[in-house]
């Protein structure tokens, strides 16, 4: 391993399926490469965790299927890492920084209880906008982000009916919403939550680019999919939010380097008072 102060661990959910979000993931942390090396841990496949004495900050990623469901080994195993890891936060001053994305994300919800989660009724894909709570307007993971918005949403199933009792117990916030839907009924699912100082999720696809995007749409079933799903109109808009220097980019170059920067600078604080 090489001897960059900070070392991350990428956790890939993607279950050795074809992805974007590994690469855009790479492209965020490379930009902080003066400072930290990375290690890619194929969690679904091999059943791979990393040694949490050799990593500082995990980035777990989003990945296909039921969140509900796993192996029974790898889940079982992905879950003791998690509580591992929020144990050694407990008891050390230098502390684990966790990012869940998206499969990740519903499975940290479920796993500390907070809330249900259940298959929506279509898929949601696309650019959305996502809404700040009064806790994520102050939640420094979001600093530089508007309000709403904007991010890449890729996903069947939803995180819903808030726990509001454990959530105050364990110190957790919603820190965004999905938009209202005025039509429908629905419950605006959760799409960010503060679970600790040192984890936090989304939903949405932070690491997601418009290059991404556009890859994904390269597939002609899947374009054809989308397009049939939102209407030509929708679909065209869509692509034009795409380009749009304040949505899909700004959220790509804010919100994983805020917690990255977050987690370095108290990395170096906590690692420096202790060597002194
Ligand atoms: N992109 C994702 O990580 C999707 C998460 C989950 N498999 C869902 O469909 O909701």
């Amino acid at each position: 391993m090489s001897s960059k102060i900070i070392k991350i661990a990428l956790l890939d959910m993607y279950n050795g399926e074809p992805n974007q979000g590994m690469r855009c993931i790479i492209d965020v942390v490379n930009r902080f490469s003066p400072v930290v090396s990375f290690e890619i841990f194929d969690v679904r496949v091999k059943c791979e965790l990393p040694d949490i004495n050799k990593f500082d900050i995990y980035i777990s990623t989003g990945g296909p299927g039921n969140p509900l469901i796993g192996d029974g080994n790898w889940d079982v195993k992905y879950y003791e890492f998690i509580d591992s890891l929020n144990k050694w936060n407990n008891e050390n001053a230098i502390k684990k920084h966790v990012l869940f994305i998206c499969h990740s994300f519903q499975m940290a919800c479920l796993h500390f209880g907070l809330a249900t989660v259940t298959k929506r009724n279509d898929t949601s894909f696309g650019v959305m906008t996502i809404h700040k709570t009064k806790e994520g307007l102050t939640d420094p993971l979001f600093e530089g982000l508007a309000d709403p918005f904007y991010a890449i949403d890729s996903r069947d199933y939803q995180v819903i009916q808030p726990k509001l009792s454990i959530f105050a117990k364990k110190g957790a916030k919603i820190i965004s919403l999905e938009k209202i839907r005025d039509h429908i009924q629905y419950e605006r699912a959760i799409m960010a939550v503060r679970f600790t100082d040192y984890f936090v999720g989304t939903q949405f696809h932070p690491e997601a680019d418009p290059i991404s995007f556009v890859s994904h749409l390269r597939n002609k079933e899947a374009k054809e999919k989308i397009r049939n799903m939102k209407g030509k109109r929708k679909f065209r808009n869509m692509l034009e939010d795409l380009l749009d220097d304040d949505k899909i980019y700004r959220t790509n170059e804010t919100l994983i380097p805020n917690f990255l920067r977050i987690a370095i600078n108290d990395l170096m604080k906590t690692k420096k008072m202790l060597s002194n």
